[in-house]
């Protein structure tokens, strides 16, 4: 069946699950909160990888891998704020047919893995400051309705953990790392954020204060976290005894910070951009950015046409954008609407008028609009068009967030905005 059943303005949930299957971002698994992700979302977030993994590097933070596996005391250490997830570990407990002595945790983050390590590797203020990344996935079992990108059971996400010999440096940290992540949803995602401070309330239970980039969703009125950057102050050094000699020659214990993003920006780009036809990938992260798709007629001079497909996705991709052509043999109009429903945000349609008046047609997925555009001038079309297509993807999610967003001065003033 052509399109999406769901409109999404009537049935959010019910759209969101649809366009993701049909966008072929996500094929659903036969265990509840677990997704297969498929090419065109691995491309996604390959794309904000190789961004985010460039920055980190610059800021001198190495990549590590630590395994997925903790012993029960060892999950049990940081008891206090585990305590309140622990419904969410998961836990191996047979190999085979025999039951294990102590059963295995599966990591939902990685604290625990790592910093016994880092009491082990921090002796002197020549050891600090340690910082390490992980590229990962996480399981945790979550009980409430499992989405898409959104809330998964297990989850690909980076983890960052950092300790320094001083406070004033980790507070750096926790603030260069939220530009990062303000970066990635504003200059990759076209989504407007928040950067903010959680309340006692609503930080990282074992930390000192947590900061977040906050999303909007128009359709369900409501904020949602889109990355946290935490200082952990000494609460953990205390815990896994991190400490080290400083220049005075005495022990202190060590300031630390960790970090992480995952795949539900993917998710929220979905939910803020996507329509009644499809997905609207923002460019930059599009794996495709312009489809070229032949219009055969007739008596059209078929070669002719292909040629000047191929033609045309060698002058883009040399000119370094991700063009592709569609030689599919359904019609034009089936291609027209696949492509739309994967969200490509530019489309070329070459027929016999293109090629007789050495032009191309050039098409915009998120407003529709058609243009016809000299052959010669398409490289710079495609170019404006695409950053055009980005800056009015932010922009229609900016004015949709603004409409909601009110300045309160009193908790009294505090209402749910979609009432
Ligand atoms: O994971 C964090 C804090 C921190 N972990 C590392 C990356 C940054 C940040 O997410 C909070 N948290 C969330 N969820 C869980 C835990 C947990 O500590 C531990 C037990 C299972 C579920
Ligand atoms: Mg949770």
């Amino acid at each position: 069946r052509l399109g999406l059943t769901f409109k999404k303005d009537v049935s959010f949930g019910e759209w969101y699950s649809e366009v993701v299957v049909k966008s072929e971002l996500i094929e659903y698994y036969d265990i509840s909160g677990c997704y297969n992700l498929r090419p065109q979302a691995m491309a996604i977030w390959e794309t904000m990888w190789d961004f985010f993994d460039a920055e980190i590097k610059k800021m001198k933070i190495k990549n590590a891998y630590f395994p997925m596996f903790i012993t029960e005391d060892v999950l049990q250490k940081e008891k206090d704020h585990v305590e309140g997830f622990a419904p969410e570990v998961a836990w191996v407990t047979k190999l085979g047919q025999n039951d294990l002595e102590v059963p295995i945790a599966i990591r939902p983050t990685s604290e625990t893995v790592m910093y016994p390590y880092f009491a082990k590797w921090i002796r002197c203020h020549q050891d600090l400051p340690l910082k390490l990344n992980q590229w990962c996935s996480v399981v945790r079992w979550e009980f409430s309705h499992p989405t898409p990108f959104i809330r998964c059971r297990e989850f690909l996400w980076q983890e960052g953990h950092t300790a320094f010999a001083t406070k004033e440096e980790a507070d750096n940290e926790v603030l260069e790392i939220l530009e990062l992540y303000r970066r990635i949803y504003e200059e990759y995602l076209a989504i407007p954020v928040v950067k903010g401070r959680k309340s006692e309330f609503e930080k990282f239970a074992g930390g000192l204060y947590t900061t977040s980039v906050e999303a909007f969703i128009p359709n369900t009125g409501r904020g949602i976290q889109g990355a946290t950057s935490h200082c952990l102050g000494q609460n953990f050094a205390k815990m896994f005894e991190i400490d080290f000699v400083d220049e005075k020659g005495e022990k202190a214990l060590v300031w630390q910070n960790s970090w992480a993003y995952s795949i539900r920006t993917i998710g929220v780009m979905v939910m803020v951009h996507g329509d009644d036809k499809g997905l609207v990938i923002p460019p930059k992260v599009s794996a495709i950015q312009i489809i070229i798709i032949p219009v055969p007629y007739k008596d059209a001079d078929m070669e002719a046409i292909f040629a000047a497909c191929s033609s045309a996705v060698q002058t883009l991709q040399a000119a370094g954008f991700r063009a592709e052509h569609d030689f599919g043999k359904k019609s034009p109009g089936r291609k027209y609407n696949d492509w739309e429903m994967k969200g490509v945000p530019l489309r070329i349609e070459i027929g016999q008028d293109e090629i007789d008046g050495n032009q191309v047609l050039i098409v915009r997925r998120d407003n529709g609009s058609k243009v016809n555009v000299p052959t010669e001038n398409m490289v710079e079309h495609v170019r404006d068009s695409l950053s055009n297509i980005h800056e009015s993807l932010f922009n229609a999610a900016k004015v949709k967030r603004d409409a909601c967003k009110e300045i309160v001065y009193t908790w009294e003033e505090i209402h749910d905005c979609t009432k």
